[in-house]
Parts: C-alpha cells; structure tokens; sequence
C-alpha cells in the first residue's frame, strides 16, 4: 500500500478537470443505463491512450472493464467519473454528462492506493465519507460497523500504518462504500489482496449487486470477471472490440466435444471431423453439424467404447482470444501475478 500525505481520493476530487460545456453531440439510445459512453478517445501528448471507447453499462449489472496493463481501462474510468475530459465523445452517468454533480452518487476506489497513515482505520472511513457528503460523526459510526462485519473488528483501534498492505487496502475499499453510493466504480480492486480477500472482495461485490448497486471493475484476471459479471467491456490498445453481455461472448464460439474411447482405431473414427484434434487420450471437435446423436450412434454402432463424452461450452477466456487476439490474451497472462491466476 503506497500511503501518501495526500490521498488519493482527495487528489482524485481536487484534481477533477471543469466539465467541458460542448453539448453531446451524439445522442444516446436510453436513460435506463447508469453509464453511456460514445467514441471516448483520449491523448497524452504523443500517445493515444483511448481511441474511441463506445460501452453501456445496465443499471444493478456487475460490469467489468478487462484487458492487460496499458490497454486503456484507468483511463477510460476516469473519462468517465470526470476526472479528465475525454478529447473527443461522451459520456453519462445516470443520465448526468457532468459526472461531478452527482459524486455523492457514485463510489470510486482508484488504481493508486493512498490513505493518511496516523488515521485510525474508522476515521479513515469517514474521511472518505466525507469527501462523498456524509457526516463525519455517521461515517465513522458505520466505519466501524463495517469493519466489524468485514472480519477487521481487531482492527478497529489501529492506525492505518499499523495495518497489513491488505487490511489498508480493505479500508479503504470500505471507505469508497462508506455514503452507499448507487454506483461503484474499482480500480483494479483484486490486486494485491491474497486468495482470501480476494474471495472476500468477490463476495461484497456480489452482495452490492443483490442489493442493487451498479458494480464497474477494472481487471487483467479473466477469471475474476468470468466469475462475476454480467457484462464486459474487453479493451485493448485503447479499443474496445466488444462490449456487452458475457453470455453472448461465450456463445460466439460453438460448443467443443471432449470425447476418450477405450478402443483406438474402428469404424467409428469415420464419425469425427476431419478437424478434430487431440489432447492426451482425448478427442476434441466442435459439435458437428448434423448435431451429436449421430454421432454418438455411429460412436455406439461402431464400437467405440465411450469412456468419457462431455460437451463444454467456451470460456471468457476463449471468447476472449477470439475477441482480442492470442497476444492480447497472453499478455493478461504474463500481467498477472502466480497468485491472482491461480485464484
Ligand atoms: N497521465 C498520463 N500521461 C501520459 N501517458 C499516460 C497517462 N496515463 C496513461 N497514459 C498512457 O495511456 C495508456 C493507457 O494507460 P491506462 O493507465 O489507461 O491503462 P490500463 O489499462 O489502466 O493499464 P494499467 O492496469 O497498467 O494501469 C498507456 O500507454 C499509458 O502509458
């Protein structure tokens, strides 16, 4: 946890750029979606860090923004919570295009973690309460009955630099829930934290959902997003080529057959696709398209001895590497530490 004397939520609101007042100049389809976001594109000097960014996020969704480090998602997020102006496109929140007005809405942990080192954790809380419009003195009466719930109420008389990099970190996620904001906005919210907080995070994050809340994470661990959204955004190289439903990302890819046979050879090998390959004993081939029964009869007539037959259906991480490109995906590989792809 990197602590700085000013933190980094203050730097967040302090340093919000002034909305830009250019009217929307592309229309949006609906005020259901608690985000809308049309051909964000965003320079820093020479490097164009977004190039047209177009996503939508359903009101009550868990929504995650994924691709590997530098793909563009911090700067996205920010584009949207208004913290810098997008150079080109637009965006709202709530139906709001100046996120600013409705702060007190909105939750947001950033990527740079910070909080004043000599607070107690409770009045940490409340501090970042506080920034959000919520009473000191009730923010740290829910502080620390957050803290409480959390499995952090030994921690409750500590200062944040007595605190493990991953308890320092839970507070100041529980600072970012402290005003019940509508919608939460997380950085990046899994890394650093060990296999149990990070089960921990999934399950708050699910729980914020059943309640309601719109929930928006950024990750470079398929899995994390696979496990828990509804939605996907999948960015890379400043672009996004797909955002929208996980289910459908999936069903972009056929089925595949795993299929292991006591015997090696007969006439049932005719049965298989020519494209079928193999991994140790197994058999693997999409669903033919005359579909499975004949198959399985030609299995069975021809003596196959069936030892095992399953039908998967692909992956994130499948319809990610068709989405994005092999390099894409092997770079969320090679961005994750052990711990979090072991997850
Ligand atoms: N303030 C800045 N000044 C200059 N370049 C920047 C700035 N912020 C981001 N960039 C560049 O924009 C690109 C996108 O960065 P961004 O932080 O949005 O990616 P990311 O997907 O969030 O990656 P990470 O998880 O590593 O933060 C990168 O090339 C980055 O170096």
């Amino acid at each position: 946890m990197r602590t700085t004397a000013r933190s980094a939520v203050m730097t967040d609101l302090l340093d919000q750029a002034p909305a830009s007042d250019k009217p929307a100049d592309k229309p949006f389809e609906s005020h259901d979606y608690a985000i809308e976001a049309r051909g964000l594109v965003k320079r820093f000097g020479e490097t164009l860090a977004v190039k047209g960014v177009d996503l939508t996020v359903p009101r009550g969704a868990i929504y995650g923004i994924l691709g590997p480090n530098g793909a563009g998602k911090t700067t996205t997020l920010r584009m949207i919570l208004g913290i810098i102006d997008p150079d080109e496109g637009v965006r709202r929140i709530f139906g709001e295009d100046r996120p600013q007005r409705i702060a007190r809405r909105i939750g947001y942990l950033p990527e740079e973690r910070g909080l004043y080192p000599a607070m107690k954790a409770p009045d940490a809380i409340a501090f970042m309460g506080s920034l959000r419009g919520l009473p000191r003195a009730e923010g740290r009466k829910r502080g620390i009955a957050m803290m409480e719930e959390y499995g952090l109420g030994h921690a409750v008389d500590k200062k944040i630099k007595e605190l493990s990099k991953g308890m320092a970190q839970t507070v100041q996620l529980l600072g970012t829930l402290v005003h019940r904001p509508e919608l939460v906005i997380l950085d990046e919210p899994f890394s650093g934290l060990d296999a149990i907080n990070q089960g921990k995070l999934e399950g708050l994050i699910r729980q914020l959902a059943a309640d309601g809340t719109t929930v928006i994470f950024s990750t470079h661990v398929i899995h994390h997003a696979e496990r828990l959204c509804s939605d996907v955004a999948i960015i890379a190289g400043g672009q996004v080529p797909y955002a929208g439903s996980v289910e459908v990302a999936r069903d972009r890819l056929p089925p595949q057959v795993r299929l292991e046979t006591k015997n090696e050879s007969g006439a049932w090998r005719n049965a298989l696709p020519a494209s079928a390959t193999r991994d140790g004993d197994a058999w693997i081939f999409e669903v033919p398209d005359t579909g499975i029964e004949p198959l399985l009869r030609a299995l069975i007539e021809g003596d196959a001895g069936i030892r095992s037959l399953s039908i998967e259906r692909a992956g994130l991480h499948d319809a990610f590497v068709q989405i994005a490109g092999e390099a894409a995906a092997e770079a969320m590989r090679s961005d994750a530490p052990a711990e979090e792809v072991a997850a």
